[in-house]
């Protein structure tokens, strides 16, 4: 019997997919082998089924088998199978996608199919700030009474996208940058605890973090003398459901969190705090490096950085004596910034593109011609999603304290600042095993040799990164990418 026979005849499913399976079908007549492409035998099966219509449209949806069988669910203990004979195995094969059909998908992901040309392009039907449903809806929030407050923007700045202001918000259109903070939970490290941030936003899928720290928030009791540094989107209210447990859990909370004190979060609280004679924020906006930061890969140093960097941050921060005065000696408050963490692996050209361009530095390139030899820029990143959630956080705004940015790179201060971000001071970052070169060859001594057994983060914890793959990374940086570090003396070890 062959399969069209089999069809015609009513044999069952199961025989069907036996037949369409049988590991040694027998030759087509005439000896002639089809020329079409192999048939997937069980979408046929599917398709030769009861139930609803499958075509080959069907063929990225869930099929389940039939509820009924508790074989085919799953449910069956194998230990007792005695082997059956066809005769009593009389299962009914059925199969039932749980789509919604591919138009109602689309529609609720407000996208238009042009009908007469389904297979070809589909075009958005709205604003694609609202193609990711973790994104708020612009309209809502410049009216719905709990909406951050209008000075508070996690948008673009007018300088380089298209905004408008409605009811003195400002408002994304189409191409604006948006972020959201989706969660944020307390993290103890080696420098103290940090508040760290999830965002998504509607310019990659990535999910990029700030680490925040700021721990004069636990001290809820004692007035502030700095803002708190706090996720407008974060602390808005998402929806007229939204319960408070909802609010903790995603960490829309005030104080340390713990089984005796849960302390929702409310839109805008603490924005009036002045910052005079305060230090502005220090901030860090660093690039993700897998081999740098999770195994203490001593090519760059970025696993260094982000240890320095947060160790930085957590300093106490010392006030200037005006501040000070009225407690009549030098007072000090709790260091406050934050590390925006982009995933922006390799200088954006991504972990696999990194590897080779490492291979073609071992044969003699640098990182920069390893980088164009692989067809890539230089540099890929951007700093859009960045500036977007320094301004969710409060941070380099225009008016009020702006930002002390950690960095040697001179891009990264341009690019922030044409997105809008107000910086006051450039903090350089020198390597540590260039401080300690420069250091012992000035005073004869190792300065920093007490640090090196220091805790820290990332592999390289409180230790430095040295060796000659570093060095040649970081001339090149300074000769090629014109990064503003003073050269060492080759001649110095
Ligand atoms: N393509 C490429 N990327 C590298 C190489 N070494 C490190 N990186 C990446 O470079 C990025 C380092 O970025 P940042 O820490 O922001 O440093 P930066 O841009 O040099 O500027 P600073 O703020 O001065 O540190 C990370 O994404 C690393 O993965 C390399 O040899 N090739």
């Amino acid at each position: 019997m062959d399969l069209l026979e089999g069809i015609t005849k009513g044999v069952s499913d199961l025989e069907l997919l036996d037949m369409l399976t049988a590991p040694d079908p027998r030759p087509a007549k005439h000896g002639i082998r089809r020329r079409d492409s192999d048939l997937d035998p069980l979408l046929l099966a599917a398709a030769a089924a009861y139930g609803p219509h499958v075509t080959r449209n069907h063929y990225a949806h869930d099929f389940f088998p039939a509820v009924g069988d508790p074989r085919s669910e799953g449910a069956y203990d194998w230990t007792r199978f005695q082997g059956e004979t066809t005769q009593a195995r009389k299962p009914r094969l059925k199969y039932v996608s749980r789509q919604a059909p591919r138009s109602q998908r689309l529609k609720e992901q407000g996208i238009i199919v042009d009908e007469e040309k389904e297979n070809g392009r589909t075009r958005e039907a709205v604003d694609p700030l609202r193609r990711s449903d973790n994104l708020p809806s612009p309209t809502p929030r410049a009216t719905a009474p709990s909406s951050p407050p209008s000075n508070v923007s996690h948008t673009q700045p007018a300088a380089s996208t298209s905004l408008v202001t409605v009811g003195g918000a400002v408002e994304a259109s189409a191409g604006a940058v948006e972020v959201k903070c989706m969660a944020r939970t307390r993290v103890p490290t080696p420098h103290g605890p940090v508040f760290l941030h999830l965002y998504h936003n509607n310019r990659d899928s990535k999910e990029h973090l700030a680490i925040v720290v700021d721990p004069a928030q636990f001290d809820q009791d004692t007035p502030q003398r700095a803002p708190p540094i706090r996720s407008r989107s974060l602390d808005a209210v998402w929806s007229d459901s939204e319960t408070e447990a909802d609010r903790i859990t995603r960490g829309a909370y005030v104080g340390r969190l713990s089984p005796t004190s849960q302390r929702p979060s409310v839109p805008g609280a603490h924005a009036n705090i002045t910052t005079d004679n305060i230090p502005s924020p220090l901030v860090r906006i660093h690039s993700e490096c897998f081999t740098g930061e999770t195994i203490g890969s001593m090519r760059c140093d970025c696993g260094e950085q982000l240890d320095e960097a947060i160790r930085q941050i957590s300093q106490p921060i010392t006030l200037p004596s005006s501040a000070s005065a009225a407690e009549g000696r030098p007072a000090t408050i709790p260091g406050r910034g934050a590390v925006v963490y982009l995933r922006q692996e390799g200088r954006g050209i991504g972990l696999l593109s990194k590897i080779r361009a490492y291979n073609l530095q071992d044969l003699g390139h640098d990182t920069v011609t390893a980088n164009l030899m692989l067809g890539h820029g230089a540099d890929e990143r951007g700093y859009e999603v960045a500036a977007a959630i320094l301004r969710d956080l409060g941070l380099g705004m225009e008016v009020g304290e702006g930002v002390r940015l950690l960095t040697n790179n001179p891009d990264k201060v341009q690019a922030l600042e044409k997105e809008g971000i107000r910086i006051v001071e450039r903090v350089p970052m020198v390597p540590r095993s260039w401080q300690r070169r420069q250091h012992g060859h000035a005073h004869g001594q190792n300065t920093l040799a007490k640090e090196e057994d220091a805790v820290g983060l990332t592999m390289i914890g409180g230790g430095e990164v040295h060796g000659e793959d570093l060095d040649r990374y970081l001339r090149t940086k300074v000769l090629k990418m014109g990064h503003m570090l003073p050269l060492l003396d080759e001649s110095q070890p």
